[in-house]
């Protein structure tokens, strides 16, 4: 995305307020790239505005050549997929897992067929029995390893992450981290990350953008930046975290390098605009 900027409209009396203020961000393919920042730093609207689904107030954004919007093809917009914080808030409440994945193939017949409900759900690490649960009949952390399976069907461009695992226990929390960077590393998943936690941030991001007040602060690779915080808000965030250490027992930090791979693949810039999907 390029100069993004979007401004709320004031209601009721209340002033307009700038929530994304001028952002340039970039995500390259097989990149998790992860966006932190306070509550009110804009990191929702600007989710919003890469699913098409928001205000954006002026700038650009460009998914490898698809720019989000209400009026997109259907086919287009699956290309983006997203994963949110509330892991049952996704599924209907009324149909079966199976059920749920019969529709998103009925919907999205040319992208789906490439996979069985059972090798989809093998690859999030669920068995088949889930298929003919509810959702409230499975748990938090499965019920989120089902949205990753059903944004995974649609072989999305870009997954748009927001705080997905922001309501999940601590243990189950690594799990997910977890498969997310597997479906990275073996499926060259790309990923947008949205998260106020630094420690999820530096276990799963490749580089990271530091937002305060809809702008960004700093930006870099997550270790350089997490090691060596330039910016005051991004000290002052690190300061804050309890104990001290932003990280996330039993998973490791991506290298401070990126892989040969991914920087081959960045130099190339295969996306849209001197290399961004986002
Ligand atoms: N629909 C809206 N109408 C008016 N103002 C809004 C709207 N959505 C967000 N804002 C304002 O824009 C600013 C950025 O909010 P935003 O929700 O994007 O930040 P955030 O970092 O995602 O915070 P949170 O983690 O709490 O969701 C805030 O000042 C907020 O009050």
């Amino acid at each position: 995305m390029k100069a993004l900027s979007i401004v709320h409209p004031g209601r009721r009396g209340k002033p307009a307020s700038t929530a994304v203020d001028g952002v340039d961000l970039s995500v390259g393919a097989g990149e998790i790239v992860g966006v932190v920042g306070e509550s009110g730093s804009g990191k929702t609207s600007l989710a919003m505005a890469v699913l098409g689904l928001g205000r954006t107030t002026s700038g650009s954004i460009d998914v490898d050549g698809i720019v989000p919007g209400p009026r997109l093809p259907l086919d287009q917009r699956a290309a983006i997929q997203m994963v949110f914080q509330d892991p049952h808030g996704s599924l209907d409440p009324r149909q079966s897992i199976g059920r749920g994945l019969r529709e998103l193939r009925r919907l999205h017949k040319a992208r789906t067929g490439w996979i069985s409900d059972e090798d989809l759900l093998s690859r999030v690490g669920l068995s088949g029995d889930v298929l003919t649960r509810l959702p409230h009949q499975i748990s938090g952390g499965q019920a989120q390893r089902v949205s990753i399976a059903r944004a995974l069907l649609l072989r999305p461009t870009l997954l748009l992450a927001d705080e997905p695992t922001s309501a999940l226990d601590v243990s189950v929390q690594a799990q997910i981290l977890r498969l997310l960077k597997g479906l990275r590393d073996e499926e060259g998943l790309t990923i947008l990350f949205i998260s106020h936690d630094l420690a999820v941030v530096r276990s799963v991001c490749d580089r990271v953008y530091v937002m305060k007040s809809g702008r960004v602060v700093e930006s870099g690779r997550t270790g350089e930046v997490l090691e060596r915080p330039q910016h005051p808000y991004t000290q002052a965030l690190l300061a804050a975290v309890p104990g001290g250490d932003a990280r996330i027992p039993g998973l490791e930090a991506p290298a401070a390098e990126a892989p040969q791979v991914l920087r081959d693949e960045l130099s190339q810039s295969r996306l849209a605009t001197a290399g961004e999907t986002a």
